[in-house]
């Protein structure tokens, strides 16, 4: 410490300050001692003044007292401020250890190595620098300090060695004096006061300065403590401010209670849990609020500053936002528009449904009132209503082949001048070139005598096959279907087919119809039975109903008189029952597979020779039930069991009725000339028998509905060469989906027949018939009388006119019927005088002519008596003796004659009878 100049100036200047608390400074511990030490001495000089105080007055010892309370408080105060700055020195230290700390820290990485070294040098600058500082103004301060206090005590030394009152005045001046100097001081600690908060203050800038957001926990605790320490200054603090700061450690151990304190569950009870979660919501509540506060606030001003404040992205969203809204606020606007559109029809409608109501109540007034205006129903004429359409296909033509004139038309030789004939015919050319080459070679062997050898035969034969192939030049002429396979046939070729036949269909997917045997799916047993009997080709009705018949299909066949119906039944059922197990002992008692129903005994016993005929290669049992034989024997035969039963409708009736048959297990049925039958007033008899067959079997009555090829369903057969509208009511009831199939024209005799008419006087008759049985020859005939009477009476006048005449009809005795047929078919006679009984069916072979010495009531039977000539594509002569008596028939005898182009007699075409029919009425 440097002596001062002027010692008296220093007196005044400075309070002499204690060695111990020079001490307390440098050692804590020390402290205390020197504060203890103090205590004594200043005890022990108190008893010594006190002790001398028996020589001063009492008022003088109390201003002492009072005087020691404040040099007491003095030194507190002074102690104090040294403390606080001993405090701040260690502070500083500290947080100059720590800044190296972080300097370390930063060396450690590169990253920043240059930031940091510029800043650790700056640091390192500024933290020696205010380090020195700092300890410059303490030294001086506590230099300072020391001298004062020095300075105080030689004072009061020397004020107190003077004696008496001078010393006392001299005393309190001193006093003053130091009061003033104490007040100086505390300025001067002041202004060290704010120089702490200056530094505090400038560390603070350094460390933002340093790095930020890299504040140091420990720097901040440092500065809250030197904080602390620094309001420790104010006097006014107790002794909880004095109290040590805490270190780091104990910090984050305080941190960690309270956070452990938090992280324990506090149990609430339910009234806290209720307001906690109320208070939340109104949170919540606020929150939201205030999110749409602004939100509105957004959208409705977007102002200029705002909008420069937010990113491209907000603005973007708002931009989005505000476009969905402008989404929104169209949709709204057209769901009101169509709102309104839809108001408006609804009112129109309204209106409109209100007008037409007004309108019908003046309609209804005015008809009540005027009377109703009825409007004309628009007649379409037919001319119209059944316009022929022009349109057709090519391949609709079927002209051409047909008419020989175009089979081989004259058309330009393309081969013209390379050794062809122009005009003429390729195929004719090769033909000839064959039968040329064939001749002249045939000429050359007989002249040479060589025999033609088998190679040379071979080639020959195939050079005439070449001749006749088509070639593609050819082909412009279409072959005839004959000439071609089953599978070149053409839909044009099927057409001509069933031109060249007659055969018309009526129905829904029908088979294409047999052009042979072979094409006919028939078993080898039935082709082998039908070559036995001498079928070479199938009759049209064959052609066309056999193939629907082995689909199990109901048929309806109109055919001409002789022209194979029977076969064409009865084929198809022989199939159908052969593919069913044999009629065995266990189910012959269920009765026959199939039933065949005829109007009369001759023909019902004439199809069961038929059957038997084809039935030849099968094991098939054929009975025939017809009247006139013993009922009993027939139902023992029935008994016996058999496949196939032959009836008259009325006798299987009566036997189903005695239970002497069955038809339990009966699948097809046949109705042979059924118009004859209902004719006969049969149709009860032919309902009764249909109805005892099983039922369940029946095809379903819808047209479309595919037929189950495993289950076995009723076929129903009806044949007639004529079909008159009760048969059709009948078919209607049993068949289901016929398929009708009509040769020719139905109710049309055969143009095998020459028919002629002859209008007579009845006794006329018999004269006219001798010149025809005369002119005839040895050629046989049937004639057809109406009654049994003048059948019986005919015959009787022809035997003696010397014919070979034999008689037929339902008076007879059915063995006398049955030697009568035998003996006409035998030609042992060869004129047969029969009633109807013999005009349906009955096939004799080759009777050349048929007299109608009666004309027949009806046309139809007409049609069938004439039909026992001209069979089996033979040629017959049907005459008729027509008397003024007939004019029923009259007209549709004379349509009859010129379909089939006959002559009609003058009489017959005159007559009023044959230009009405009968029934109609007579427009005048
Ligand atoms: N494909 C055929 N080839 C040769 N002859 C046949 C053929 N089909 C049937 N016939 C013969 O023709 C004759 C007439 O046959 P069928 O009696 O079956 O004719 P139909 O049409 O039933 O006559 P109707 O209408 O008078 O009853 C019979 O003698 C029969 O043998």
């Amino acid at each position: 410490m440097a002596p001062s100049r002027d010692g008296r100036r220093e007196t005044h200047d400075h309070v002499p300050s204690s060695p111990s608390e020079i001490q307390y400074h440098s050692h804590r511990g020390a402290s205390h001692k020197s504060e203890r030490d103090r205590r004594e001495h200043h005890t022990s000089k108190h008893k010594r003044e006190s002790d001398r105080g028996d020589h001063h007055s009492p008022s003088r010892s109390l201003e002492r007292g009072e005087r020691s309370d404040r040099k007491r408080s003095r030194r507190s105060r002074s102690r104090s401020i040294d403390r606080s700055s001993r405090d701040k020195d260690r502070k500083v230290s500290h947080r100059s250890r720590s800044r190296e700390r972080d300097r370390k820290d930063r060396r450690s990485f590169p990253r920043n190595r240059s930031r940091s070294r510029s800043n650790d040098s700056k640091d390192g600058h500024r933290s020696r620098s205010r380090s020195r500082d700092r300890r410059n103004s303490h030294r001086s301060r506590s230099r300072s300090g020391d001298r004062s206090h020095r300075s105080h005590s030689r004072d009061k030394k020397e004020l107190k060695g003077k004696d008496g009152e001078d010393g006392d005045l001299k005393y309190a001046k001193a006093e003053e004096r130091i009061e003033e100097v104490i007040d100086k001081r505390r300025e001067r600690e002041r202004d060290a006061g704010f120089e702490a908060e200056r530094i505090v203050e400038r560390s603070k800038v350094d460390n933002d300065m340093e790095e930020e957001g890299e504040i140091h926990e420990e720097v901040k605790v440092e500065a809250h403590l030197e904080k602390q320490s620094e309001d420790g200054l104010s006097p006014q603090m107790g002794e909880a401010k004095k109290l040590e700061p805490l270190s780091l450690e104990e910090i984050l151990k305080k941190k960690k209670e309270e956070a452990l304190q938090q992280a324990k569950p506090v149990f609430l009870t339910k009234a806290q849990r209720a307001e906690l979660a109320i208070k939340r919501r109104q949170e919540e509540v606020l929150e939201q609020r205030k999110r749409e506060q602004e939100q509105r606030k957004l959208l409705s001003m977007p102002s200029e500053s705002s909008r420069k404040e937010h990113d491209g992205d907000r603005d973007r969203s708002r931009q989005r936002d505000r476009e969905r809204e402008h989404e929104r606020e169209r949709d709204r606007e057209r769901r009101e528009r169509e709102r309104e559109r839809e108001e408006e029809a609804k009112r129109e409608r309204v209106e409109k449904q209100m007008t037409r109501e007004r309108e019908k109540e003046l309609e209804a007034i005015k008809e009540q009132y005027l009377g109703a205006k009825k409007l004309k129903k628009r007649v379409v004429k037919p001319s119209e209503k059944f316009r022929f359409s022009f349109d057709w296909e090519n391949t609709e033509d079927t002209s051409r082949d047909m008419n020989p004139i175009y089979q081989n038309p004259h058309e330009a030789q393309l081969l013209f001048g390379r050794g062809f004939r122009a005009g003429m015919d390729r195929r004719e050319q090769k033909k000839l070139a064959a039968k040329n080459e064939k001749d002249l070679r045939a000429e050359i062997r007989a002249k040479d005598g060589v025999e033609e050898r088998p190679e040379e035969a071979e080639a020959q034969k195939q050079k005439e096959e070449a001749a006749n192939v088509y070639d593609t030049f050819d082909m412009r002429v279409d072959r005839h279907w004959s000439e071609k396979k089953i599978e070149e046939m053409t839909e044009r070729d099927w057409r001509i087919f069933r031109e060249d036949f007659n055969i018309s269909y009526k129905g829904s997917r029908i088979p294409r119809p047999m052009r042979n045997w072979e094409e006919g799916s028939l078993s080898p047993e039935l082709l082998k039975a039908v070559a036995k009997a001498g079928y070479k080709k199938p009759s049209p009705i064959q052609m066309a109903a056999i193939p629907i018949g082995l689909q199990q299909r109901d048929v309806i066949g109109i055919a001409e008189t002789g022209s194979g119906k029977t076969a064409a039944f009865v084929l198809p059922m022989l199939t159908y029952i052969s593919k069913l197990p044999p009629m065995t002992e266990e189910i012959e008692a269920e009765g026959p597979y199939a039933v065949v129903m005829a109007p009369t005994r001759e023909l019902a016993q004439q199809i069961e020779e038929e059957t038997v005929k084809f039935a030849h290669y099968l094991d098939i049992r054929v009975v025939s039930i017809v009247g006139g034989q013993s009922i009993e024997e027939q139902g023992f035969k029935l008994r016996q069991g058999c496949e196939i039963v032959i009836a008259t409708p009325g006798r299987l009736l009566d036997c189903l009725e005695r239970r002497y048959a069955v038809l339990n297990q009966c699948n097809y049925v046949v109705l042979d000339e059924a118009d004859r039958m209902i004719d006969m007033g049969f149709e009860p008899q032919v309902v009764g028998v249909l109805d005892a067959m099983p039922s369940s079997n029946l095809k379903p009555d819808n047209e479309d509905a595919e037929l189950d090829e495993k289950r076995i369903y009723r076929t129903t057969y009806m044949f007639s060469a004529t079909m008159p509208p009760a048969v059709e009511r009948l078919a209607r009831k049993y068949l289901r989906n016929p398929v009708v199939v009509t040769i020719g024209t139905a109710g049309k005799a055969t143009d095998l027949i020459t028919q002629h008419v002859m209008m007579l006087k009845d006794g006329e008759k018999l004269d006219r018939l001798q010149r025809v049985l005369n002119d005839m020859g040895d050629k046989t005939a049937i004639i057809f009388v109406n009654t049994k009477k003048s059948a019986d009476s005919l015959s009787r006048q022809l035997d003696r006119l010397g014919y070979r005449v034999t008689t037929l009809h339902g008076g007879k005795t059915q063995e006398q019927r049955e030697i009568s047929l035998e003996g006409f078919r035998n030609k042992r006679y060869n004129c047969l005088v029969a009633t109807d009984v013999a005009g349906r069916g009955i096939d004799i072979p080759d009777v050349a002519h048929v007299l109608n010495f009666d004309m027949p009531n009806n046309i139809e039977q007409y049609t069938h008596r004439i039909g026992r000539t001209g069979r089996a594509g033979k040629t017959g002569i049907a005459t008729t003796f027509l008397t003024l008596g007939d004019t029923e028939v009259f007209y549709d005898l004379k349509q009859m004659l010129m379909q089939s182009n006959s002559p009609i007699p003058p009489e017959l075409s005159r007559h009023e009878a044959s230009k009405f029919k009968p029934g109609s009425v007579r427009h005048l």
